[in-house]
């Protein structure tokens, strides 16, 4: 990697975020709680709750709506998207979630061919669930599972992940509806024969806690909340700011920018420029109308943020 001059000179950069007067009030819709009502109601046939999160925000816009359930049943924390999370710090990570009482924890790659880490879920629910008394369904040879996140964290891809390494099968297909239910409530996924492991096919989408602008912030780099509700002019901010913060300066050679640079506006224009990404406006002028060209800032913010959510401006931890 390059050593920049702003690296040397890393005071240049800011040390805090200045979040104005955004409120996160309407950043996620609250048409949720019939999903919610859903999942609570197939609570009681469910052996074991693993809940999925982004691994780049370990700590942020996880909903603890389910605490009360979480504390009697066995709960695994699947931390996916490893291949996009900087885990030079994992150690420390895992420290201070299993303080704040998350106990098992499985990075994951939903999307590798073979993921050792998927190869492990089975076994670590199986005896998760071993370990603890199973409500009523002590006579069940099975055991049923639910999968709960928030948005985009990779729901979907963790059970075609687990149904490719365990049933040798490709996408999700539903295995049995059960008659006079809602399908959407009670319809039950296949992941493994041996032993026999069903997943809920719940909703399974859980709203995400925006306790701060800054965890709606991350949350909406990592995808979770859509981006024109937060704005993809601050969203863009927002991760320039982190990855000088982090040191991460590879978007510099990336766009071809010369120096690692703090403001915004500038490094657009650059993204712009390079990408040959602008339109053009009618100025007025003293002569009559022109035409100019100027950068298209917002073409510029979206390439930049979809770059950091491909994982190409490198493996980054927002937390
Ligand atoms: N890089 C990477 N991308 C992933 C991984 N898992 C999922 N994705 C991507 O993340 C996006 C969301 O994945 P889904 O599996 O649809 O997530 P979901 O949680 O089911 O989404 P909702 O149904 O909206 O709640 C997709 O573009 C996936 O390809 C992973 O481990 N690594």
């Amino acid at each position: 990697m390059k050593l920049y001059h702003a690296l040397r000179n890393a005071a240049s950069f800011r040390t805090f975020f200045d979040f104005g007067e955004r409120d996160v009030a309407h950043w996620f819709p609250g048409h949720m709680a019939k999903g919610l009502k859903q999942m609570r109601a197939t609570m009681k046939n469910v052996d074991c709750i693993i809940e999925i999160h982004d691994a780049r925000i370990p700590f942020s816009g996880r909903n603890p709506l389910f605490q009360e359930s979480l504390d009697v049943r066995p709960h695994l924390l699947v931390l996916n998207k490893v291949d996009l999370a900087d885990l030079s710090t994992k150690q420390r990570m895992v420290k201070e979630l299993e303080r704040s009482g998350v106990k098992n924890i499985l990075f994951t790659d939903s999307l590798k061919q073979r993921d050792d880490n998927i190869k492990k879920l089975v076994p670590m629910v199986t005896e998760m669930i071993n370990n603890k008394p199973r409500f009523n369904r002590e006579e069940s040879t099975s055991y049923c599972l639910m999968v709960i996140g928030v948005p985009n964290v990779g729901k979907s891809s963790l059970i075609n992940a687990l149904r490719r390494t365990y049933l040798k099968k490709g996408r999700a297909s539903r295995v049995g509806g059960e008659p006079g239910i809602t399908k959407a409530v009670l319809t039950r996924i296949q992941v493994c024969d041996r032993p026999i492991m069903h997943l809920l096919d719940t909703p399974g989408v859980l709203p995400p806690k925006i306790e701060s602008v800054e965890t709606g912030l991350k949350l909406a780099l990592c995808g979770t909340i859509l981006d024109h509700l937060v704005g993809e002019d601050v969203m863009a901010d927002y991760l320039l700011y982190s990855l000088n913060r982090l040191q991460k300066f590879s978007y510099v050679e990336r766009y071809g920018l010369g120096d690692p640079s703090d403001n915004i506006e500038h490094v657009l224009k650059g993204i712009a420029v390079k990408l040959g990404k602008t339109q053009r406006v009618k100025a007025i002028t003293g002569i009559g109308n022109i035409t100019v060209r100027i950068p298209n800032y917002t073409a510029a913010a979206y390439d930049f943020i979809r770059a950091f959510r491909r994982g190409e401006l490198g493996q980054v931890l927002l937390d």
